[in-house]
């Protein structure tokens, strides 16, 4: 198993280009089981999880040919409707070729969806959802076995009980081809759900309320190919303006999508940190200067979004003064804290609250990630600490980052692979 050695203290310094987002590519790319036409998708970030979808779908029937930063999928053939755990159990956005199967095959088996271990996880909303379009739904043997009425999903008024990105993305799709019209409420604003519903009208698909909690599908008989470029990646640019506020340092990213970080960035100016936009290159500078707690909750977009929540835990490790970091959508996703206090911080855990006060400095230890954003954030610690850390387990992280130890390379950090 791969670990990183990551050489600190060091102050990041340099310019860097943000790729494509994984949580909105992914979920495209599963909605190319939809229509009938070859479709070319750039910006799509050479990830683990992307490797693992395309083969998804090509067991499925389509076509994919993954050359750099392009995607070109002809789902034309598309026959097949199991989904099997072998390729599923990596990964959470699996579970997203239900609804596209389902709208094109009328039946689907889909094996339970793995991901990062950050919380229990469910699909009841996925599953509730495709009930009410007319589904037929089993549990049979690990596997979701999923099929449409004859005449297929009909549109249906679905109310979400909870936000759920991968519920409202998956519904979405099955809508596009449905009879008639869904509406969903309480949909996810997730920029990532957004780019997705651009990319279904691009197809041909009637989709509007786009960006707003109620989002209104008129079914359509059939969806074509389109060329489509994925948004960059807000978690992405995120972590590495984080990574340069709390080492003092400063930062240009190139291709970001600032409309898309709005808290995030906000959060960084509270910190203490000089950013300045122009199109989509954002400047930050923290003028040499130790940032500043900052506190906050995480909760569905347009608030602070979770996946970002371990790397400000980092930055808040150092800051000077207190800080309050509650996390209210994933049960399991503080852990990063316990692997940052072997490092010498101080982050007192309470249920899913953690109360940071931050320390001057912190010191190299063996770490284990345990997810793909914490094991961001130990990147981050290990960047601030003095000595060598080491973190174990680091296949977390190639599930999410294009060639992190590369672009750190670029702002002047040492992040070593070692085999
Ligand atoms: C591949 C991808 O895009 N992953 C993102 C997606 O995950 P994912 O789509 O899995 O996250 P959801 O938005 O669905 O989850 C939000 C909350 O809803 C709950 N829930 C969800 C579905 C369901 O059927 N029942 C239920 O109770 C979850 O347990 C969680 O507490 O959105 C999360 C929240 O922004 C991000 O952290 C993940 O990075
Ligand atoms: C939790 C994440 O990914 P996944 O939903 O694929 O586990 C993430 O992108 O931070």
């Amino acid at each position: 198993m791969d670990k990183f050695k990551v050489y600190g203290p060091t102050k990041i310094a340099g310019t860097v280009a943000v790729s494509g987002a994984k949580n909105a590519a992914l979920p495209i790319m599963a909605a190319a089981l939809l229509p009938n036409g070859a479709l070319t998708l750039s910006n799509v970030p050479q990830l683990n999880d992307i490797r693992t979808l395309a083969k998804l779908i090509e067991c499925l029937g389509a076509r994919v040919e993954l050359d750099g930063n392009v995607a070109k999928v002809d789902a034309t053939a598309v026959d097949k409707i199991v989904a099997p755990y072998e390729l599923v159990k990596t990964m959470r956005a699996s579970i997203l070729v239900l609804g596209p199967l389902l709208a094109r095959l009328g039946k689907a088996e889909v094996s339970f969806p793995g991901g990062c271990a950050i919380g229990s996880r469910p699909v009841d909303l996925h599953l509730k959802g495709f009930e009410a379009m007319g589904a037929k739904i089993d549990i049979r043997d690990g596997y979701i076995v999923a099929e449409a009425p004859a005449q297929g999903l009909k549109g249906a008024d679905i109310h979400f009980d909870v936000v759920s990105v991968g519920a409202t993305e998956n519904l979405v799709m099955a809508a596009t081809l449905a009879n008639g019209r869904t509406i969903l409420r309480n949909a996810a604003r997730e920029p990532e759900v957004v780019d997705l519903c651009h990319f279904l009208n691009a197809m041909g698909a009637q989709v509007s309320g786009i960006g707003t909690e109620t989002l209104v599908i008129d079914g359509v008989e059939a969806l074509h190919g389109c060329e489509y470029r994925v948004v960059a990646d807000r978690i992405e640019a995120g972590t590495f303006l984080v990574a340069a506020a709390a080492t003092r340092g400063s930062i240009t990213l190139l291709d970001a999508a600032p409309e898309t970080m709005d808290v995030v960035l906000f959060k960084l100016r509270e910190a203490g940190a000089d950013i300045q936009i122009d199109g989509t290159t954002i400047h930050l500078t923290m003028n040499n200067k130790r940032p500043k707690a900052v506190s906050f909750v995480t909760a569905p977009h347009p608030e602070f979004p979770t996946d970002m929540q371990s790397q400000f835990l980092a930055m808040n490790a150092v800051a000077e003064g207190t800080a309050e970091v509650v996390e209210t959508i994933f049960e399991n996703r503080l852990v990063a804290a316990q692997e940052m206090n072997r490092m010498g911080a101080q982050i007192l855990l309470e249920s899913n609250t953690a109360k940071v006060t931050g320390v001057e400095s912190l010191s190299a230890a063996p770490v284990m990630a345990t997810d793909l954003r914490a094991s961001a954030s130990l990147v981050i610690a290990g960047l601030l600490a003095s000595g060598e850390t080491l973190i174990d387990r680091i296949y977390h992280i190639d599930r999410g980052y294009e060639s992190i130890e590369t672009k750190f390379a670029q702002l002047g950090a040492r992040v070593e692979r070692i085999k």
